[in-house]
């Protein structure tokens, strides 16, 4: 399997090596989001060490970056060699950077730092006496998101103010899936993603598979799978008490969306409890908090609503997990046929409108939308939603848009309810903006509304079994 994108982080990661300076990185993400093969990738014909932590007790960590070192100084491994403390360790790292640049990645800090709470103030200090003035590039890496920020970029941290840069790695885009398989029709990819999402390690179980169906009965509806079992996995591996967080999400699959309808549809005692599992599903950047696109302060805002992040976990929620039962008989294709396929379009839905999302994102980048939407995102009150919200810098222009994962194509009246609409967020802005319209269909659209959209300027029509299959849509 070919390495897919993840051209920016490559960049940043060559930029930082190239600059020849003493390196501290930073880089997370949640887990399974391809964090160690990227570092992978770029480590591929550098001078490096690369060091994945565990929980196994500090004495045999230190072990084992010790003979990683060693490796790396005299071409091989020395068994039972260990140098006598993290110090040590790092004060060889060093010497072996001052000559020659070296890579050093620490993976799966957070681990590390659990082992041993002392090891970043450690590092800290061997930085300031003596790495940053070698060649060394230090990579810290880590899956939750939230130790990484707080304790290892917050300011309360021993490594505060020495890190040189820091990346959040995100899940791929929709644009990403031809890497994953190419040639497939476009909408195969849209459903693909409406299950899989964009992280890498799902996308790859499915790179066999032609018939999207097949695949789902095949990689997920059967026990003891990889997919079957991960959300359960996901939360035991990082969470000493899982069952709460595991009905969070189940409260959020199921649409519940703000504080106390997730406080009570999980069964928990108080508001507090539930935002604190809250606050923790986001660090692992499995649930994300949304305001809608016109709230200058998001963080502030009172209309936030809770989401999964995760495409998959929304699957997994809404159909593996009711059928448990069945499915644990082996039931896979009675629960395809009855209660998956009849649901499935309106299940890709909402994943539709994310593609839409970032189709736009990625329109404005090219310099392909009648301005650069400088915010994006959707928009709501009490009565009205809109898929769709683009906003220009100097709030001037606004596009609005609606998406339609319809079996028939998307006719004039769609628009006409999406102008409707539209009227409703105009008072958000100072001066009235200049509104532009973008529908994306499934399907295509009428013939009506097509020659209407060839006379007006204000009018974009993108249909899905278009985007291009190449992965530049
Ligand atoms: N850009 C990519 N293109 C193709 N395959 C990828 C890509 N990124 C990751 N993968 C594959 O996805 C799987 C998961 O990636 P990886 O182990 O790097 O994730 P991670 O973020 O380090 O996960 P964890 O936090 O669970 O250790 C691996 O099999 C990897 O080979």
């Amino acid at each position: 399997m070919t390495f897919v994108n993840r051209k920016a982080e490559l960049h940043w990661l060559e930029e930082a090596y190239k600059s020849g300076r003493a390196q501290l990185l930073v880089l997370y993400g949640r887990r399974r989001v391809g964090k160690t093969e990227l570092l992978r990738v770029f480590c591929r014909e550098k001078r490096h060490v690369f060091f994945v932590a565990d929980l196994a007790p500090d004495r045999e960590q230190l072990a084992a970056f010790s003979q990683r070192l060693w490796e790396q100084a005299y071409g091989q491994a020395e068994t039972g060699f260990s140098f006598p403390s993290w110090e040590a360790a790092f004060r060889f790292m060093g010497g072996l950077a001052r000559q020659e640049r070296l890579i050093v990645v620490l993976d799966e800090f957070p681990y590390l730092m659990e082992t041993n709470p002392a090891i970043p103030s450690i590092l800290q200090k061997v930085w300031d006496e003596e790495l940053r003035n070698t060649g060394i590039l230090c990579i810290l890496c880590g899956s939750y998101v939230g130790v990484m920020e707080r304790e290892v970029l917050g300011y309360k941290s021993a490594l505060y103010g020495r890190r040189t840069g820091q990346y959040l790695i995100e899940p791929l885009h929709f644009h990403d899936m031809a890497g994953f398989f190419p040639g497939r029709d476009p909408i195969w990819q849209v459903e693909a993603y409406a299950v899989l999402g964009g992280v890498p390690a799902y996308l790859l179980e499915f790179i066999d598979e032609d018939d999207l169906f097949a695949g789902i009965a095949r990689r997920v509806l059967r026990r003891g799978t990889f997919l079957y079992e991960e959300p359960r996995f996901l939360l035991m591996q990082e969470l000493r008490e899982p069952a709460n967080y595991f009905a969070v999400l189940r409260a959020i699959a199921h649409g519940k969306t703000r504080l106390n309808e997730i406080t009570q549809a999980a069964g928990l005692h108080d508001r507090s409890a539930a935002s604190r599992y809250l606050d923790i599903l986001r660090d692992m950047g499995l649930i994300k908090r949304l305001v809608p696109v016109t709230e200058k302060q998001p963080q502030k805002s009172r209309r936030g609503i809770y989401r999964l992040q995760d495409q998959f976990l929304r699957f997994w929620f809404r159909f593996v997990y009711p059928n448990r039962s069945d499915l644990e008989e082996g039931e896979a294709e009675r629960v395809l046929e009855t209660r998956i396929k009849p649901h499935f379009p309106e299940f890709v839905g909402p994943a539709f409108k994310e593609v839409c999302r970032q189709h736009l994102r990625l329109l404005g980048r090219r310099g392909k939308l009648p301005f650069y939407p400088y915010r994006l995102g959707s928009w709501w009150d009490g009565q009205n939603e809109l898929d769709l919200l683009a906003i220009s810098e100097d709030e001037a222009a606004i596009m609005v848009g609606e998406c339609k994962w319809w079996a028939k194509p998307v006719g004039a009246n769609v628009l006409s309810e999406l102008q409707q609409k539209a009227k409703a967020v105009l008072p958000h802005f100072q001066r009235p903006p200049h509104v532009y319209y973008a529908l994306f269909a499934r399907n295509g659209f009428t013939e009506e509304l097509r020659e209407m959209a060839a006379e007006r300027h204000d009018l974009l029509l993108i249909e899905a079994s278009k985007f291009h299959s190449s992965g530049d849509l």
